[in-house]
Protein backbone atom coordinates (compact mmCIF):
# COMPACT_ATOMS: atom_id res chain seq x y z
CA UNK A 1 0.00 0.00 0.00
CA UNK A 2 1.43 3.44 -1.11
CA UNK A 3 0.10 6.89 -0.92
CA UNK A 4 -2.55 8.26 -3.69
CA UNK A 5 -1.63 11.52 -5.90
CA UNK A 6 -4.59 12.22 -7.38
CA UNK A 7 -4.90 13.21 -11.28
CA UNK A 8 -7.52 15.71 -12.48
CA UNK A 9 -8.41 15.74 -15.87
CA UNK A 10 -10.41 19.48 -16.23
CA UNK A 11 -12.82 19.81 -19.07
CA UNK A 12 -14.48 22.45 -20.96
CA UNK A 13 -15.42 25.59 -17.75
CA UNK A 14 -13.10 24.51 -15.48
CA UNK A 15 -9.18 25.61 -16.27
CA UNK A 16 -8.02 26.00 -12.95
CA UNK A 17 -9.07 24.76 -9.06
CA UNK A 18 -8.35 27.13 -6.21
CA UNK A 19 -8.31 24.65 -3.33
CA UNK A 20 -5.01 23.41 -4.00
CA UNK A 21 -2.51 24.37 -0.97
CA UNK A 22 0.94 25.37 -2.17
CA UNK A 23 0.17 25.55 -5.89
CA UNK A 24 1.95 25.64 -8.95
CA UNK A 25 1.74 25.27 -12.23
CA UNK A 26 4.69 23.18 -13.58
CA UNK A 27 5.81 22.93 -17.31
CA UNK A 28 6.62 19.46 -18.00
CA UNK A 29 7.67 17.52 -21.64
CA UNK A 30 7.08 14.28 -22.86
CA UNK A 31 8.44 12.06 -25.43
CA UNK A 32 5.26 12.44 -27.18
CA UNK A 33 5.30 16.62 -27.16
CA UNK A 34 3.75 18.97 -25.12
CA UNK A 35 0.85 18.32 -22.83
CA UNK A 36 -2.36 21.41 -23.31
CA UNK A 37 -0.70 23.16 -21.07
CA UNK A 38 1.46 23.57 -17.72
CA UNK A 39 0.41 20.81 -14.56
CA UNK A 40 -1.25 22.79 -11.17
CA UNK A 41 0.15 20.66 -8.46
CA UNK A 42 -0.47 20.84 -5.19
CA UNK A 43 -2.35 19.28 -2.39
CA UNK A 44 -5.87 19.12 -0.41
CA UNK A 45 -5.22 17.93 3.09
CA UNK A 46 -3.09 15.09 3.13
CA UNK A 47 -3.09 14.12 -0.66
CA UNK A 48 -1.56 15.49 -3.32
CA UNK A 49 -3.31 16.71 -6.38
CA UNK A 50 -2.46 17.25 -10.39
CA UNK A 51 -4.31 19.38 -12.28
CA UNK A 52 -4.50 19.67 -16.02
CA UNK A 53 -7.07 21.72 -17.92
CA UNK A 54 -7.40 19.26 -21.15
CA UNK A 55 -7.82 21.95 -23.55
CA UNK A 56 -5.18 24.65 -21.65
CA UNK A 57 -6.07 27.48 -19.85
CA UNK A 58 -8.20 29.45 -22.80
CA UNK A 59 -9.46 26.55 -24.55
CA UNK A 60 -6.56 27.35 -27.24
CA UNK A 61 -7.19 23.17 -27.80
CA UNK A 62 -9.65 21.42 -29.87
CA UNK A 63 -10.76 17.91 -28.77
CA UNK A 64 -8.97 16.43 -32.50
CA UNK A 65 -6.04 17.72 -32.08
CA UNK A 66 -5.45 17.26 -27.78
CA UNK A 67 -2.39 15.25 -27.44
CA UNK A 68 -3.62 12.82 -25.65
CA UNK A 69 -0.76 10.95 -25.20
CA UNK A 70 1.32 13.49 -23.80
CA UNK A 71 -1.77 14.54 -21.38
CA UNK A 72 -1.40 11.18 -19.81
CA UNK A 73 2.17 10.89 -20.12
CA UNK A 74 2.71 14.11 -17.84
CA UNK A 75 0.39 12.62 -15.06
CA UNK A 76 2.73 10.04 -14.82
CA UNK A 77 5.49 11.93 -14.44
CA UNK A 78 4.05 13.73 -11.45
CA UNK A 79 3.46 10.55 -9.78
CA UNK A 80 -0.27 10.50 -10.34
CA UNK A 81 -1.61 6.94 -9.33
CA UNK A 82 -5.00 7.74 -10.03
CA UNK A 83 -7.16 9.57 -12.45
CA UNK A 84 -10.45 11.65 -11.96
CA UNK A 85 -11.56 13.37 -15.55
CA UNK A 86 -14.47 15.85 -15.29
CA UNK A 87 -16.50 16.92 -18.90
CA UNK A 88 -19.04 18.44 -20.34
CA UNK A 89 -21.36 16.30 -22.06
CA UNK A 90 -24.55 16.44 -24.09
CA UNK A 91 -27.53 14.21 -22.60
CA UNK A 92 -28.92 11.51 -25.31
CA UNK A 93 -31.40 10.42 -22.93
CA UNK A 94 -34.62 11.71 -20.47
CA UNK A 95 -32.95 9.98 -17.62
CA UNK A 96 -30.34 12.75 -17.58
CA UNK A 97 -31.12 16.43 -17.57
CA UNK A 98 -28.94 19.65 -17.93
CA UNK A 99 -27.28 20.33 -14.49
CA UNK A 100 -27.29 16.01 -14.20
CA UNK A 101 -23.44 14.59 -12.94
CA UNK A 102 -23.20 11.00 -14.10
CA UNK A 103 -20.55 8.66 -13.37
CA UNK A 104 -19.41 6.76 -16.68
CA UNK A 105 -19.17 3.00 -16.87
CA UNK A 106 -19.19 2.42 -20.08
CA UNK A 107 -17.67 4.02 -23.81
CA UNK A 108 -18.52 3.98 -27.34
CA UNK A 109 -15.46 4.83 -29.51
CA UNK A 110 -16.47 6.99 -32.74
CA UNK A 111 -13.07 8.90 -32.87
CA UNK A 112 -10.81 8.29 -36.19
CA UNK A 113 -8.58 11.18 -36.13
CA UNK A 114 -6.37 10.78 -32.78
CA UNK A 115 -3.36 8.43 -31.90
CA UNK A 116 -5.06 5.82 -29.53
CA UNK A 117 -2.50 3.37 -28.25
CA UNK A 118 1.63 4.42 -26.75
CA UNK A 119 2.44 0.71 -28.25
CA UNK A 120 2.58 -0.54 -31.77
CA UNK A 121 6.36 0.03 -33.36
CA UNK A 122 7.96 -2.78 -31.83
CA UNK A 123 6.06 -3.09 -28.62
CA UNK A 124 2.17 -4.85 -29.24
CA UNK A 125 -0.12 -4.32 -26.08
CA UNK A 126 -3.24 -5.37 -26.26
CA UNK A 127 -5.17 -4.01 -22.87
CA UNK A 128 -8.60 -5.23 -21.91
CA UNK A 129 -10.98 -2.17 -21.93
CA UNK A 130 -14.10 -4.03 -20.99
CA UNK A 131 -15.03 -2.37 -17.66
CA UNK A 132 -13.46 0.87 -18.68
CA UNK A 133 -13.54 2.68 -15.39
CA UNK A 134 -12.10 1.73 -12.17
CA UNK A 135 -15.08 1.24 -10.10
CA UNK A 136 -13.43 2.18 -6.78
CA UNK A 137 -12.38 5.72 -8.13
CA UNK A 138 -15.97 6.32 -9.99
CA UNK A 139 -17.76 5.66 -6.63
CA UNK A 140 -15.38 7.55 -4.72
CA UNK A 141 -16.40 10.38 -6.98
CA UNK A 142 -19.86 10.00 -7.38
CA UNK A 143 -20.00 10.10 -3.89
CA UNK A 144 -17.97 13.36 -3.76
CA UNK A 145 -20.15 14.89 -6.33
CA UNK A 146 -23.07 14.16 -4.11
CA UNK A 147 -21.69 15.82 -0.88
CA UNK A 148 -20.80 18.72 -3.55
CA UNK A 149 -24.98 18.92 -4.05
CA UNK A 150 -25.49 17.72 -7.42
CA UNK A 151 -27.92 15.29 -8.75
CA UNK A 152 -25.82 12.41 -9.10
CA UNK A 153 -26.19 8.76 -11.71
CA UNK A 154 -23.85 5.65 -11.54
CA UNK A 155 -23.37 4.52 -14.51
CA UNK A 156 -24.19 5.55 -18.21
CA UNK A 157 -22.90 4.76 -21.51
CA UNK A 158 -20.55 7.95 -23.00
CA UNK A 159 -19.85 7.71 -26.93
CA UNK A 160 -16.93 9.57 -28.06
CA UNK A 161 -17.55 11.46 -31.14
CA UNK A 162 -15.06 13.18 -33.17
CA UNK A 163 -16.33 16.43 -33.51
CA UNK A 164 -15.54 19.42 -33.50
CA UNK A 165 -19.10 20.13 -34.73
CA UNK A 166 -22.17 18.94 -32.47
CA UNK A 167 -23.79 15.90 -34.59
CA UNK A 168 -26.69 15.77 -37.31
CA UNK A 169 -30.41 14.86 -35.94
CA UNK A 170 -29.86 11.43 -37.34
CA UNK A 171 -26.52 10.26 -35.93
CA UNK A 172 -28.23 11.80 -32.34
CA UNK A 173 -30.90 9.33 -32.82
CA UNK A 174 -28.79 6.82 -33.67
CA UNK A 175 -26.48 6.95 -30.80
CA UNK A 176 -29.79 6.74 -28.76
CA UNK A 177 -30.72 3.19 -30.62
CA UNK A 178 -27.27 1.94 -30.04
CA UNK A 179 -27.99 2.19 -26.49
CA UNK A 180 -25.35 5.80 -25.86
CA UNK A 181 -26.83 7.81 -23.10
CA UNK A 182 -24.13 10.75 -23.12
CA UNK A 183 -22.42 12.30 -26.03
CA UNK A 184 -18.89 13.96 -25.98
CA UNK A 185 -15.92 14.99 -28.01
CA UNK A 186 -13.03 13.94 -25.84
CA UNK A 187 -13.13 10.60 -23.19
CA UNK A 188 -11.90 8.86 -26.44
CA UNK A 189 -8.52 8.35 -26.44
CA UNK A 190 -8.25 9.63 -23.26
CA UNK A 191 -9.63 6.23 -21.20
CA UNK A 192 -7.67 4.08 -23.69
CA UNK A 193 -4.39 5.23 -22.93
CA UNK A 194 -4.87 5.50 -18.90
CA UNK A 195 -5.95 2.18 -19.10
CA UNK A 196 -2.77 1.50 -21.25
CA UNK A 197 -0.57 3.88 -18.36
CA UNK A 198 -1.96 1.84 -15.82
CA UNK A 199 -3.89 4.34 -14.06
CA UNK A 200 -7.24 3.84 -12.97
CA UNK A 201 -9.49 6.41 -14.67
CA UNK A 202 -13.12 7.37 -13.54
CA UNK A 203 -15.10 10.08 -15.66
CA UNK A 204 -17.67 12.49 -14.44
CA UNK A 205 -19.51 13.76 -17.01
CA UNK A 206 -21.38 17.51 -16.47
CA UNK A 207 -24.48 17.36 -18.55
CA UNK A 208 -25.24 20.69 -20.36
CA UNK A 209 -27.31 19.97 -22.93
CA UNK A 210 -30.26 17.60 -24.54
CA UNK A 211 -27.61 17.42 -28.00
CA UNK A 212 -30.44 17.76 -30.93
CA UNK A 213 -32.31 14.88 -30.40
CA UNK A 214 -34.74 16.01 -28.58
CA UNK A 215 -38.46 17.57 -30.02
CA UNK A 216 -39.20 21.37 -29.13
CA UNK A 217 -35.96 21.60 -27.59
CA UNK A 218 -33.27 23.87 -28.96
CA UNK A 219 -30.48 21.58 -30.81
CA UNK A 220 -27.35 22.40 -28.70
CA UNK A 221 -24.68 25.48 -29.14
CA UNK A 222 -21.35 26.53 -27.48
CA UNK A 223 -23.24 29.37 -25.26
CA UNK A 224 -25.65 26.88 -23.87
CA UNK A 225 -23.22 25.00 -22.40
CA UNK A 226 -21.07 27.32 -21.25
CA UNK A 227 -23.28 28.88 -19.29
CA UNK A 228 -24.75 25.55 -17.57
CA UNK A 229 -20.85 24.97 -17.10
CA UNK A 230 -20.90 28.25 -15.40
CA UNK A 231 -23.67 27.05 -13.15
CA UNK A 232 -22.13 23.64 -12.54
CA UNK A 233 -18.00 24.68 -11.94
CA UNK A 234 -18.63 25.25 -8.33
CA UNK A 235 -19.63 22.07 -7.79
CA UNK A 236 -17.28 20.78 -9.91
CA UNK A 237 -14.49 22.45 -8.13
CA UNK A 238 -16.13 21.10 -4.93
CA UNK A 239 -16.26 17.57 -5.57
CA UNK A 240 -12.50 17.76 -6.51
CA UNK A 241 -11.84 18.79 -2.96
CA UNK A 242 -14.45 16.44 -1.53
CA UNK A 243 -12.81 13.39 -3.25
CA UNK A 244 -9.60 14.64 -1.79
CA UNK A 245 -10.40 14.45 1.34
CA UNK A 246 -12.37 11.14 1.41
CA UNK A 247 -9.46 8.93 0.06
CA UNK A 248 -8.67 6.62 2.65
CA UNK A 249 -4.93 7.01 4.04
CA UNK A 250 -3.36 4.52 1.97
CA UNK A 251 -4.18 3.57 -1.22
CA UNK A 252 -4.71 -0.20 -2.03
CA UNK A 253 -3.63 -1.75 -4.95
CA UNK A 254 -5.64 -1.80 -7.99
CA UNK A 255 -5.59 -4.88 -10.58
CA UNK A 256 -5.37 -1.86 -12.97
CA UNK A 257 -1.87 -1.04 -11.54
CA UNK A 258 -0.21 -3.96 -13.32
CA UNK A 259 -2.45 -4.32 -16.42
CA UNK A 260 0.76 -4.60 -18.72
CA UNK A 261 1.54 -7.86 -16.88
CA UNK A 262 -0.66 -9.47 -18.67
CA UNK A 263 -1.02 -7.18 -21.98
CA UNK A 264 2.38 -7.36 -23.78
CA UNK A 265 2.60 -9.65 -26.85
CA UNK A 266 6.17 -8.77 -28.46
CA UNK A 267 9.03 -11.05 -27.59
CA UNK A 268 11.36 -9.52 -25.36
CA UNK A 269 13.99 -9.95 -28.03
CA UNK A 270 11.56 -8.53 -30.94
CA UNK A 271 10.84 -5.39 -28.74
CA UNK A 272 12.05 -1.73 -29.90
CA UNK A 273 14.60 -0.27 -27.97
CA UNK A 274 13.28 2.89 -29.16
CA UNK A 275 9.86 2.85 -28.30
CA UNK A 276 10.89 1.13 -24.97
CA UNK A 277 12.58 4.43 -24.04
CA UNK A 278 9.95 6.53 -25.27
CA UNK A 279 7.54 4.39 -23.09
CA UNK A 280 9.82 4.45 -19.95
CA UNK A 281 6.75 6.99 -17.78
CA UNK A 282 4.54 4.78 -19.26
CA UNK A 283 5.75 1.17 -18.33
CA UNK A 284 7.37 2.72 -15.26
C1 LIG B 1 -17.68 23.39 -25.39
S1 LIG B 1 -18.76 22.21 -26.04
C2 LIG B 1 -17.85 20.86 -26.71
C3 LIG B 1 -16.62 20.44 -25.97
O1 LIG B 1 -16.94 20.29 -24.57
C4 LIG B 1 -16.56 18.99 -24.17
O2 LIG B 1 -15.21 19.05 -23.74
P1 LIG B 1 -14.66 18.33 -22.42
O3 LIG B 1 -14.98 16.86 -22.56
O4 LIG B 1 -13.20 18.58 -22.40
O5 LIG B 1 -15.40 18.96 -21.25
C5 LIG B 1 -16.75 18.17 -25.44
O6 LIG B 1 -16.13 16.91 -25.35
C6 LIG B 1 -16.18 19.07 -26.48
O7 LIG B 1 -14.78 19.00 -26.55
N1 LIG C 1 -24.10 17.71 -27.33
C1 LIG C 1 -22.78 17.54 -27.24
N2 LIG C 1 -22.10 16.81 -28.15
C2 LIG C 1 -20.77 16.63 -28.02
N3 LIG C 1 -20.02 17.16 -27.06
C3 LIG C 1 -20.65 17.89 -26.13
N4 LIG C 1 -20.18 18.53 -25.06
C4 LIG C 1 -21.21 19.13 -24.45
N5 LIG C 1 -22.36 18.90 -25.12
C5 LIG C 1 -22.03 18.12 -26.18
Amino acid sequence: MAGWVLGIMGGSGLYAIDSLSDAHWVSVDTPWGKPSDELLTGTIGAVKCVFLPRHGRGHAIGPSHLNYRANIDAMKQLGVTDLLSISAVGSLTEKFAPGDFVAIDQFIDRTFAREKSFFGDGLVAHVSMADPVCPRLSTLAATAARAAGARVHEGGTYLAMEGPQFSSRAESHLYRQWGADIIGMTAMPEAKLAREAQLPYALIAMVTDYDCWRENEAPVEVESVIAQMHSNAEKARSLVENIARSLPAQREVSPIDTVLEYALITDPAARNPALLEKLKNILG
